[in-house]
């Protein structure tokens, strides 16, 4: 697998000053009168890796597409470096469960899209295109439909697509949630590895508490009811695995298994109560 650094994808905006998405004080009601949201604030610097975890209800969704646009808040801001986000932008990409490709295109043009879209001449998103697809393994399958591909290989498609915008930030709901424990596991390394060479700021959705400490910087959980930050947590387990640690080794450790149990009972406390 190709180091993304190496390569001439390396980014533009990489290169540029430290950036901060945040969402400042937001609610959101969906219109219903019940607050999903409350006086939720959440902030995510480029080079951070936070997840979001929580019971299902708890808004994780609601706080990912708040983050990429897709929703307003009610009440509060969603902020780029102090700039007010109106709506999706080239430097968030999402990566969502269900991958939401192309089945019909190649698997080069569905990477190769959004630069399509943002008008880079068919040459260079080409090469860039073939250029992602090896750094998430996928060298010489460009030319595939991507019906002719298993689910992890789509979601790494989805990925590249992903990276292929260059973004600052790259937002993921569940992206592994329908694959198989194996392949998995290869996808963490996967995601940190792009994550570190892009040095983009990651946010990811996920109902696996330990996915969530093995990948993170930061792990936020939320309880529903409305939805609000009860607990974080600081890790760097996914760092120690990109320099050269042994995956299950790390996951043994008993800090590990410590901060797991905190996780778990912070998202669980409250059905308790
Ligand atoms: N489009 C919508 N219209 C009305 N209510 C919604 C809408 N989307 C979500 N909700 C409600 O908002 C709450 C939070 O939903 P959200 O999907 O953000 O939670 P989640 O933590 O991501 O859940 P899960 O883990 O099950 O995916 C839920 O009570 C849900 O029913």
């Amino acid at each position: 697998m190709t180091d993304l650094a190496s390569q001439a994808v390396t980014l533009d905006r990489a290169q540029s000053a430290r950036s901060v998405l945040s969402l400042r004080d937001v609610s959101l009601n969906y219109g219903a009168g019940i607050a999903v949201l409350q006086n939720l604030s959440l902030r995510i610097e480029r080079g951070e890796f936070v997840s979001v975890v929580g019971r299902s209800g708890s808004g994780k969704t609601t706080v990912l597409n708040l983050a990429a646009g897709f929703l307003t808040p009610d009440a509060g801001q969603v902020l780029i470096d102090g700039r007010r986000v109106t709506g999706p932008g080239p430097e968030r990409a999402v990566v969502f469960q269900d991958d939401a490709l192309y089945p019909w295109r190649s698997v080069a043009d569905n990477v190769a899209l959004p630069l399509k879209l943002a008008g880079v001449p068919a040459s260079e998103r080409h090469a860039r295109a073939a250029r992602l697809l090896e750094a998430v393994g996928l060298a010489g399958e460009g030319a595939k439909r991507i019906w002719q591909l298993s689910g992890g290989q789509r979601q790494r498609v989805g990925i590249a697509r992903a990276l292929a915008a260059q973004p600052e930030f790259l937002l993921m709901d569940e992206p592994l949630g329908a694959l198989d424990a194996m392949t998995r596991e290869l996808m963490h390394g996967l995601i940190l590895r792009l994550w570190q060479d892009s040095h983009a700021g990651a946010m990811l959705i996920t109902h696996s508490i330990e996915e969530a400490l093995f990948l993170s910087t930061r792990i936020v959980v939320l309880a529903p009811g409305p939805g609000r930050i009860v607990h974080e947590e600081s890790a760097d387990w996914g760092r120690r695995f990109l320099s050269g640690n042994d995956p299950r080794a790390l996951k043994s450790e008993p800090g590990f298994i410590a901060a797991r149990e905190r996780l778990v009972d912070a998202i669980y406390e409250r059905e308790a109560a």
